[in-house]
């Protein structure tokens, strides 16, 4: 049964509603088993991510998701600790030819979400992973899939507080995607 993890940070909930999302569709899909953590202040230990256990299950994994909202055009200060503490499992490449896929949620319709997809997506290159991004265009059907027109993974915009619907659409169709593609992976 593969497994798929998401990891990310949420402050005010915006990022962890797309979390749920991409959770939900992954767990649609038949024998999928979603691991989620939330990467909390306490896991930061001055300024350093510390959570030797998260790594363990992390390896076990068939797919990770990462997920952090966008501050000042990057990841958050938290989930950039999470990124700088997988350097010892970079050394080994032990997330080598896991599937990984990304997201995010800024403020502004166009707040810089992009740059940081690039930067999800370069740390899994680093790690010799393997990402999977979004094969819907721009607004793409009845429920507007892809409303931001980032292929690369999903930018979302959270308004009030909460996730546009599309988002949360296009949340629950990125995570299917994955776990169909990590299913066909692991019964080759
Ligand atoms: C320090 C800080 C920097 C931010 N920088 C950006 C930004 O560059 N672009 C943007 O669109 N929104 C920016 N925002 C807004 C957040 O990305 C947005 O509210 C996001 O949905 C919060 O996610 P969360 O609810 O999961 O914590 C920033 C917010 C904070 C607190």
């Amino acid at each position: 049964m593969p497994k798929i993890a998401i990891i990310y940070f949420s402050q005010t909930d915006v990022t962890a509603q797309l979390a749920l999302a991409i959770a939900a569709g992954a767990e649609q899909q038949l024998e999928t088993e979603v691991f989620s953590y939330r990467i909390k202040g306490e896991d930061l230990q001055a300024g350093r991510f510390v959570n030797h256990a998260l790594f363990s299950t992390l390896e076990a994994c068939d797919a990770i998701i990462f997920g952090s909202p966008t501050y000042m055009g990057g990841v958050a200060a938290q989930f950039k600790a999470f990124a700088d503490a997988s350097s010892e499992t970079w050394c080994e490449q032990k997330w080598a030819n896991k599937i990984a896929a990304g997201f995010t949620s800024g403020g502004a319709l166009n707040g810089d979400q992009s740059s940081t997809l690039q930067y999800l997506n370069t740390l899994a290159s680093q790690h010799g992973m393997i990402w999977l991004g979004l094969d819907k265009t721009t607004e793409s059907g009845e429920l507007k899939l892809n409303r931001l027109g980032t292929q690369l993974g999903i930018a979302s915009q959270g308004i009030d507080g909460k996730l546009h619907p599309a988002d949360y659409a296009t949340g629950e169709y990125l995570g299917a995607r994955v776990a169909r593609l990590a299913n066909q992976l692991s019964i080759q």
